[in-house]
């Protein structure tokens, strides 16, 4: 079953929205088979956004992703890495549909409600990098919690 690994960013954590955000998955028939609410080590923060250590935001995204708890979550569905970046909206709220998360909740780009991995391969590095394999249920696991 694909995986992907989402979070509620901190400004999506201070302003409440980690139950809308959890009911929209839900909803959508995705079920939730990790989740973990967290402040970020700056360590994790530069490993996860590794990839935009050249940009000029680097430093600010880092703070930003550091200067409140976060809800990490592993979902799991079909085509869920895909149909969740949908959910999501354009990076930019300024861009992003109304009816997506960050259409819906965000203006800024800087503070964008919440993270989803763009690709099977992002997926599977951060899930390891945010989990320890004994958190995230396994698909039999999930059905004997659920009976
Ligand atoms: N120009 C910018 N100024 C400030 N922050 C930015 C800018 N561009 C991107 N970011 C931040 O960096 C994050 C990562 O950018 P990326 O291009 O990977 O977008 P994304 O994949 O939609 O976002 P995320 O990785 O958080 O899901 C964005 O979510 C946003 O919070």
């Amino acid at each position: 079953m694909e995986k992907t690994f989402l979070m509620v960013k901190p400004d999506g954590v201070q302003r409440n929205l980690i139950g809308e955000i959890v009911s929209r998955f839900e909803k959508k028939g995705y079920q939730l088979v990790g989740a973990k609410l967290m402040v970020v080590s700056r360590e994790l923060a530069e490993e996860h956004y590794a990839e935009h250590k050249e940009r000029p935001f680097f430093g600010e995204l880092v703070d930003f992703i550091t200067s409140g708890p976060v809800f990490a979550m592993v979902w799991q569905g079909n085509n869920v890495i895909t149909t969740a970046r949908a959910m999501m909206g354009k990076t930019n709220p300024v861009d992003a549909a109304s009816g997506t998360i960050r259409g819906d909740f965000a203006t800024s780009v800087g503070m964008n409600i919440i993270h989803g991995s763009d690709s099977p391969q992002s997926a599977e590095r951060e899930i390891g990098l945010w989990f320890s394999a004994d958190e995230v249920l396994s698909f039999e696991k999930t059905i004997q919690r659920w009976i």
